[in-house]
């Protein structure tokens, strides 16, 4: 009689499978075999090992040398003649049994440890490229960092440069700016070693320049100018978790790892001890308020004062503002960012404007006080100037950065050879527009516009304005454009009477180039004014081009951005206003 092993009837294992070590088997990590089957039981184990090590040579991988095989089990059983013994034939069923169910176990372990290993080699895998990725952007990051000690020109370099830097190894913010005199030097040993941008580390200046921007040839560091951070946070808390990747992959998801309106504070590290006033001009009220203020800064905060030379002029006739500094040369005007902590304007919107293009590269920080009429830009009450003062000097303070658009006319630029430099017009900074325009012409005037090489429309009609967020509730706004919050970052796209029905005003974003042509086939010229100012004429063939500038205005807002953005809208533009239906009537059903 045959007996039919019960592993013949095994699901889990493969024939021929080896299923476990006679070694496992003999140090007691199977089930202990007991009765007359003991000793067969542990022979076929025995004779398993020699087959196996004859059959491969004694090669065997993974340790699993001393093997035992369902097939072999299965021919020794076959092997075996059973006699009478009812008894023995029971028991050695039950030990087979037992035997199958630790072969089984064994296997399942074996399986388990691949897998684990599996998962330890996929581990160590992944840790070599996220370190060698690592290494990939400590070398940018320094490759940066030494740009910025050597820096590009930002008004030719096709990069926006950057005002910030990500987080340097022990999780603080290393911040960068250059050009125009401002270097970081020495990133980490002057920094107060906190979250934000840090003026110490940005603020260094130099003697000689050269034109428009200065070139570096001898540092120094700027004794007299007030320090302060920029902290990143939302509704008046410091956000400990802002960092300058935008978007994050962790474990194959993307989710967005910092928002662009956060609301930013500035936080001084020495209190302001210098301000430029910037007085609307031709304004007894303005220029009272102007000596008034003068007065309070220098004797109860002891802060000295800048003005423009025909303000200081205006009230030199008294002799007690002859302490009172001014910007004469143009060269003197472009190093003012070096020399004051604050900028007070005292007028309208166009002061604001006026303020801003005073300033070709960095600008300080600007507290706009409300002479005007509409004031949309101009938040503080001038009337309460002392209190306001009183506040930002102390700080912390919140800031808006509003952006600005670098501009720039290029002459006939398909008409210059290879090789030869296009004729470039000087560079202007917009706070709130540049707009491409029929002029005096009474002829439509006809535009061909190019965003990042990428042909986008021909504008036929009076003109085109490309405006930054802040300018968006101005001319833009007049010719059918959107209202933008100003820390949305974007250049506005928008029509000034296009004579067709479909052209709707069109949003882009802030890190395009765009491209505004005159056809050499144009019937008349165009006209660019550069915040309704600065008019400059266009021929057939000469080209704007218009991206986002480096240096932004950081505004102190008067509660924080949108609260001061929206009051905006609705006490300045009544934005909305409709009386509100009254309650009698007939209800709707
Ligand atoms: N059709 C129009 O609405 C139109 C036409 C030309 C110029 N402008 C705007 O005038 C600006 C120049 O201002 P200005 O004071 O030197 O000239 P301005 O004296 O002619 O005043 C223009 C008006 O626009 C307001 N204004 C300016 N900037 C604003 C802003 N960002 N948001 C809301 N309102 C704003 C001013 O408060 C002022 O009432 C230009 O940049 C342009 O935006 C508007
Ligand atoms: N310091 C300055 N020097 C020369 N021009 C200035 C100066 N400040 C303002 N302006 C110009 O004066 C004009 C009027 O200024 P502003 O808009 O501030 O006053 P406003 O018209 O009374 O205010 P609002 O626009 O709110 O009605 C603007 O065109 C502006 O460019």
């Amino acid at each position: 009689m045959n007996l039919t092993s019960p592993l013949a009837q095994d699901e889990g294992a493969s024939e021929g499978e080896p299923l476990a070590s006679a070694d496992a088997l003999q140090s007691g990590s199977l089930p202990k075999i007991v009765g007359p089957h003991r000793k067969t039981i542990c022979s076929l184990f025995s004779k398993s090992k020699t087959t196996r090590m004859e059959q491969d040579g004694g090669k065997h991988q993974n340790g699993w040398i001393h093997s035992c095989s369902q097939r072999s089990v299965e021919e020794h059983l076959q092997e075996t003649t059973i006699g009478d013994g009812g008894t023995h034939l029971v028991e050695f069923s039950n030990a087979m049994r037992a035997v199958e169910k630790a072969l089984r176990q064994v296997a399942a372990s074996k399986g388990r440890a691949q897998d684990e290993a599996a998962e330890w080699k996929r581990k160590y895998e992944m840790e070599r490229l996220r370190a060698a990725s690592l290494e990939q952007e400590q070398q940018v990051l320094e490759q940066e960092l030494e740009q910025c000690r050597s820096p590009p020109d930002p008004w030719t370099s096709d990069e926006p440069l950057e005002l910030e830097k990500a987080d340097t190894e022990n999780g603080e913010r290393s911040p960068v700016g250059s050009a125009n005199g401002w270097f970081p030097l020495h990133v980490n040993s002057d920094c107060c070693k906190r979250e934000g941008i840090c003026s110490q580390q940005l603020l260094r200046s130099h003697s000689s320049s050269s034109g428009n921007i200065s070139l570096l040839s001898e540092v120094q560091p700027v004794a007299e100018k007030a320090s302060f951070r920029l902290v990143w946070g939302c509704a008046g808390k410091v956000s400990p978790r802002h960092k300058h990747d935008v978007v994050s992959f962790e474990c194959g998801n993307i989710s967005t790892a910092s928002r662009s309106s956060k609301q930013i504070t500035l936080v001084w590290d020495s209190p302001p001890q210098t301000v430029l006033i910037i007085s609307k001009p031709n304004s007894p009220t303005c220029t009272a308020l102007c000596k008034e203020m003068i007065r309070w800064l220098r004797e109860e905060k002891g802060v000295g004062v800048y003005l423009e030379p025909p303000m200081k002029k205006e009230i030199l006739a008294e002799d007690y503002f002859n302490c009172v500094k001014s910007c004469e040369t143009e060269e003197e005007v472009l190093q003012l960012h070096t020399k004051v902590d604050l900028v007070i304007t005292l007028g309208g919107d166009g002061t604001v404007l006026w303020a801003a293009s005073m300033f070709k590269g960095p600008v300080p920080p600007v507290v706009s006080f409300s002479m005007g009429s509409l004031g949309f830009m101009t938040p503080f009450q001038s009337d309460r100037y002392k209190e306001c003062l009183q506040t930002l000097i102390k700080g912390p303070v919140y800031i808006t950065l509003r952006h600005r658009l670098h501009c720039q006319i290029l002459r006939n630029p398909d008409k210059v050879k290879e090789g030869e430099d296009p004729c470039e017009s000087e560079v202007h900074l917009v706070l709130n527009e540049v707009a491409i325009h029929r002029g005096m012409s009474s002829n439509l005037s006809n535009l061909e516009c190019y965003c990042d090489g990428n042909f986008v429309t021909s504008v036929q009609g009076d003109g085109l304005i490309l405006s930054t967020p802040s300018g968006s509730t101005a001319y833009s706004l007049a010719a059918g454009g959107s209202m933008v919050h100003p820390q949305v970052p974007g250049i506005l796209f928008t029509p000034i009477c296009p004579h067709s029905l479909s052209f709707r005003p069109l949003i882009l974003p802030e890190y395009v180039t765009i491209r505004v042509q005159v056809p050499h086939e144009s019937r008349g010229q165009a006209w660019v004014s550069f915040d309704g100012k600065d008019r400059e004429q266009l021929s057939g063939g000469d080209a704007l081009i218009c991206r986002m500038a480096a240096w932004p205005v950081p505004a102190a807002c008067e509660q924080e951005s949108t609260t001061d953005f929206l009051r905006s809208v609705r006490e300045g533009l009544h934005w909305n206003l409709r009386k509100r239906q009254l309650s009698d009537g007939p209800i709707s059903t």
